[in-house]
């Protein structure tokens, strides 16, 4: 198989890709993500994955490049990583008590075709007392994550329950990766 480059300096996803056994080559993009002028954050993930894929640096020929983007949506309401802790106190506020979605976009650039889709997941969230959004917040782990929150470290007290792809939440869903390659490549 040609060799796979990943366009993301997110730690989650090539920790995903080496915890299945995808071997890969972590790689740069130039891209800029604008966050505006979607008609929905289904059509911006996609954008931002294709834009992050198509950016890469440094694909030798026949390379596969993937590129990925994840957001929470709350109410149609996009929530990315947040400017601050303000912002992200104002974010765990709101996801409080109640569910959202987590929608990754996913694009590869495989033999000169460009695959593009998305994986949703609903995540149900706990009540969180203010002091342990305060604790949270202190703990610096909400900062670099859409949503302000990882399900995969301290952010796992939060959830009650999720419908939908676990991997999904963290930042690629990675069954759903690994059948579009095999798609892709006729393997199965
Ligand atoms: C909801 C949630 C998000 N996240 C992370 C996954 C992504 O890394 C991040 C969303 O930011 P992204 O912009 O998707 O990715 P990134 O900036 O980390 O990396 P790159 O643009 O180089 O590809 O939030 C978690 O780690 N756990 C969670 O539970």
């Amino acid at each position: 198989m040609a060799g796979l480059y990943l366009a993301s300096q997110s730690p989650r996803r090539t920790e995903l890709l080496t915890q299945v056994g995808i071997d890969h080559t972590v790689v740069s993009s130039s891209y800029e993500e604008p966050n505006e002028g979607y008609d929905s954050p289904i059509e911006m993930v996609k954008a931002q994955a294709l834009g992050k894929a198509r950016c890469a640096v440094g694909i030798p020929e026949g390379g596969i490049v993937l590129g990925a983007d994840t957001i929470v949506v709350l109410d149609n309401e996009v929530l990315g990583k947040p400017q601050d802790e303000a912002d992200a106190r104002r974010m765990l506020e709101r996801l409080s008590g109640r569910s959202h979605s987590v929608v990754t976009g996913v694009a590869l650039l495989i033999k000169g075709d460009e695959v593009v889709f998305h994986n949703e997941t609903k995540v149900y969230f706990k009540e969180l007392a203010p002091f342990e959004i305060e604790s949270y917040i202190a703990s610096g782990e909400p900062m670099d994550k859409a949503g302000a929150y990882g399900i995969q470290g301290k952010g796992a007290l939060w959830v009650e329950k999720i419908e939908g792809s676990y991997t999904n939440v963290v930042g690629l869903p990675v069954e759903h990766v690994y059948d579009e390659l095999c798609k892709a490549l006729g393997a199965k």
